[in-house]
């Protein structure tokens, strides 16, 4: 695991919008993982002033994001696909053919997973994924369970992540219980992993991602296995490491 340590949250939301800059400079048709939550929400602004000043073209681009809430209607604001429209593919050239996110409203839940899992395979594979990551180490909505699940699955969120999320929500009763996620598998099957956190909250969460043991009660610590991974932290987010075991950047 290589982990950068930066000042604050605009240089890790610059260093991560210049990983994904160097991403599709090498490789134009990348297919990029994509992640919501609040933690990225700097870094696609700084790749929508990388695209106005046209350092970076995603006419090429495909992406796949990583979950979306079950049974929340796309044009609702607090719908993950309302997200990335406001926060990035609004303003870029990123074609709408080429912009996957799992749809929450399907009827056949089980078909549209595979479906997502079919999409994401025939594109080649996803080449670089950006994680951000629960106070419970959640990725994606993979929530602490018993087993580590491969594809695309239906997920009943946890009562800490309910809690968590509620902040975008008028209500906590607002707040889905379900939603549909890529498996912990599938973020795994990622050439290159970019997991960022900020924040003293998440520190406990990255102490057991980098120190803990690999189980799926602490679902980031697979990522421990992986041999491209990079964890772009904030100080407070880095709190708890040992400054050996990291690069400040
Ligand atoms: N499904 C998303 C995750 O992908 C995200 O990593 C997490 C943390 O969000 P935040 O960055 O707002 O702390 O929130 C949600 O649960």
């Amino acid at each position: 695991m290589r982990i950068l340590v930066c000042k604050n949250y605009d240089e890790m939301s610059k260093k991560a919008a210049q990983m994904i800059l160097s991403q599709v400079t090498l490789k134009p048709n990348s297919v990029l993982g994509l992640a919501t939550g609040s933690t990225p929400i700097g870094m696609y602004k700084e790749l929508v002033k990388m695209y106005n000043e046209k350092l970076i073209d995603f006419s090429e681009v495909s992406t796949f994001n990583l979950d979306e809430y079950y049974n929340l209607p796309k044009t609702s604001d607090q719908s993950y696909d309302y997200f990335m429209r406001v926060n990035l593919f609004n303003h870029i050239n990123v074609k709408n053919e080429n912009i996957h996110i799992p749809n929450g409203m399907a009827s056949n839940v089980e078909l549209e997973c595979e479906t997502y899992d079919k999409q994401i395979k025939e594109s080649g594979g996803v080449d670089i994924q950006v994680l951000g990551i629960g106070h419970n180490a959640h990725i994606g909505f993979n929530e602490p369970t018993i087993n580590f699940e491969r594809g695309t699955h239906l997920v009943d969120l946890k009562e800490s992540t309910i809690e968590a999320n509620a902040r975008f929500f008028e209500k906590i009763e607002d707040v889905p219980k379900k939603a549909i996620t890529m498996g912990t598998g599938s973020i795994f099957k990622a050439r290159k992993i970019m997991l960022l956190a900020c924040g003293d909250s998440k520190a406990d969460a990255i102490y057991n991602t980098v120190y803990g043991k690999v189980i799926p009660e602490v679902p980031a610590s697979i990522l421990q296995f992986h041999n491209d991974i990079v964890l772009i932290l904030d100080e407070a987010a880095a709190s708890k490491l040992n400054p050996e075991d990291y690069k400040l950047v």
